[in-house]
């Protein structure tokens, strides 16, 4: 599983105190982009050249507030990859309570917008991944 820490900042928090739910799908898409960086070696500002991983499908349950200060520690595991889709589960947890679970499909499109398969270097290393060896 790949881990990401994030520490809950005030702009995260709405007048309540707890994290607006936009808040935390920023947070994902920070994990996301991280995840291809750092596993892929294949950043966001390298897979624009070539097209983009748009957001097909995400589904989120909210099972505890986080407050200003918490430490989260996000982790993503890819579930499924297909031929130009991977699917994913992301976790949120603190102090070893869950705060959410996402599972979430993302699509590999060319620059018009239109599905295109994983390139090769990507498709592997995704493989190794899901294999725990990367
Ligand atoms: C995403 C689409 C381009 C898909 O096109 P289409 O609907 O025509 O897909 P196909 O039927 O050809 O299937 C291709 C592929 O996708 C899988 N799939 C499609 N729909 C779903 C679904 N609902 N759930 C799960 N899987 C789905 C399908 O099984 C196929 O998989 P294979 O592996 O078998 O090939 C099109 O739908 C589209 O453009 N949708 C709108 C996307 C959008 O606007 N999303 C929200 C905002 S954008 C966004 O979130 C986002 C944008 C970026 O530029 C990013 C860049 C970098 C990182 C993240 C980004 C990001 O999150």
């Amino acid at each position: 599983m790949f881990e990401m820490p994030q520490k809950v900042l005030f702009k995260h928090c709405d007048p309540a105190g707890i994290v607006f739910y936009p808040r935390y799908f920023e947070m994902m898409n920070d994990c996301v982009e991280a995840w291809f960086a750092d596993r892929l070696e294949w950043p966001f500002e390298e897979i624009h050249y070539s097209g983009g991983v748009p957001t097909a499908n995400i589904a989120t349950r909210f099972a505890a507030p986080s407050f200003h200060g918490d430490q989260l520690t996000l982790g993503l595991r890819v579930l499924k990859l297909g031929t130009t889709s991977l699917t994913y589960e992301m976790t949120a947890t603190c102090d070893g309570g869950l705060r959410f679970r996402t599972e979430a499909t993302l699509v590999y499109v060319n620059t018009d917008g239109r599905p295109t398969p994983w390139p090769a270097p990507a498709k592997t290393k995704i493989e190794f991944e899901m294999k725990g060896q990367l």
